[in-house]
């Protein structure tokens, strides 16, 4: 397994690469507000650092059984900060209820006990232990990944292909310690060595660009988020939802298809908030927009337009199925408000619907032609649906 490489040269440029890049997460750190994801992955190089220094260091001296042990911790506690800094990131505990985080520990006490026994007297068994460990930590990365929310996918894959290949060529680094150590072929360390330590480079060194592209791509998705949606409904704010309406009215005139517009407001809000208070008058509003969000589409744009005015674009223009969704969300909004926080708030809305039509030359126009309809349906007496229809568009 000779890779023909000078070893000492291959050591002291994995122990460079690994400071190169621990300094930079480190540096990202203080830049970003000690965000502590990077301080971990920083710690995680550095740690892999002093494990191959101390390894170096333990092939030219005849070290005692404590440095090798040291080495050991070293070497298998680097992915597990890895890992940490992932938990870091995602804000989840370490020690997370389920099942793999106990599995984790479990692991963890056991290969200390297995290093504890096994360095000092049988270093081959501390390799395959330290190899084993890291083989599952890397194979538990990849499984959390996989539950990260806001999937930044592409970060994400390049993360959980890197992982996979570091778990893989641990298990190989198991398997031909278990081959040579059965008798079936000799052990050649140094060679093993090398081709750890060239993949390790090349690894790191990608894993080191993804880690950082994975957090700020994240970091940018929550930003969006706070931009575009209300803090309260988490619909779309006003701004968002009117660029949303406009692409859709400008794909609508393209494709020649129809979309409706419905405005939808509460009826008396005010007297909720001053006879209940402000935080029963926030939750009707949430469970409100849960309400659009349950009886609207998937694909239907929904917004919180004011205060307690919400705003949907529907990509139908049925007017059979927009009367039945438009009733049967007057009619849940009235049965939502016999109790909310344990009191009677006594809820309804009117709503305003308008479908595109040729005088709407601006997706604004189908929003005014619908706003014309819910005042129309205020003046009717409210807890009820107008619509406007493309003829009577034409008359405003
Ligand atoms: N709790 C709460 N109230 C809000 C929020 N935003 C606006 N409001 C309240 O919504 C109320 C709107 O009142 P009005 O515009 O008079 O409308 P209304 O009482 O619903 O009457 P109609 O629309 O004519 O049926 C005001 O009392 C605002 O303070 C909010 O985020 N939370």
């Amino acid at each position: 397994m000779d890779l023909n490489m000078h070893l000492p040269t291959l050591l002291v440029t994995s122990i460079m690469i690994n400071l190169l890049i621990g300094g930079m997460l480190w540096a990202i750190y203080h830049l970003r507000h000690r965000e502590r994801c990077f301080l971990l992955w920083a710690l995680a190089c550095l740690t892999f650092v002093a494990g191959t220094a101390l390894a170096v260091v333990n092939e030219i001296t005849e070290a005692p059984g404590l440095m090798q042990f040291t080495v050991h911790l070293a070497l298998g506690g680097s992915p597990l900060l890895l890992l940490a800094g992932i938990h870091a990131l995602m804000q989840l505990p370490m020690a997370g209820t389920r099942g793999s985080s106990r599995f984790l520990y479990g692991a963890s006490l056991l290969y200390l006990f297995g290093l504890v026994v096994s360095t000092g007297w049988d270093p081959v068994a501390a390799r395959f232990l330290t190899a084993l460990f890291s083989a599952l930590v890397f194979s538990l990365a990849i499984y959390r990944l996989a539950y990260i929310e806001r999937k930044p996918r592409l970060p994400l894959r390049i993360l959980q292909t890197l992982f996979g290949i570091h778990g893989t060529l641990m298990m190989a680094q198991v398997l031909v310690i278990a081959v040579s150590v059965t008798g079936s072929a000799p052990l050649d360390l140094h060679g093993l060595l090398k081709l750890i330590l060239v993949n390790h480079l090349l690894l790191v060194s990608a894993t080191a660009m993804a880690l950082p592209l994975l957090a700020f791509t994240r970091a940018e998705q929550a930003l969006v988020a706070l931009a575009e949606r209300d803090g309260l409904t988490q619909l779309f704010n006003r701004r968002a939802f009117y660029r949303e309406g406009n692409l859709a009215f400008e794909k609508a005139r393209e494709d020649r298809s129809l979309i409706t517009v419905l405005m939808i407001d509460l009826d008396h809000f005010k007297q909720i908030n001053d006879r209940w208070g402000h935080a029963t008058g926030d939750e009707v509003l949430r469970i409100v927009a849960n309400l659009m969000k349950a009886e609207l589409r998937d694909d239907d744009i929904i917004g919180r337009v004011g205060g307690e005015e919400f705003a949907a674009v529907l990509r139908n223009n049925n007017r059979e199925a927009i009367e039945a969704v438009t009733g049967r969300l007057l009619q849940r909004i009235v049965e939502a408000g016999r109790e909310v926080d344990g009191v009677p708030v006594h809820l309804s809305a009117s709503i305003g619907g308008a479908s595109l039509a040729l005088e709407h030359a601006a997706f604004s126009d189908v929003m005014a032609s619908a706003d014309r309809a819910l005042y129309q349906a205020k003046d009717n007496g409210r807890n009820r649906a107008e619509f406007v229809t493309a003829s009577a568009a034409a008359k405003y």
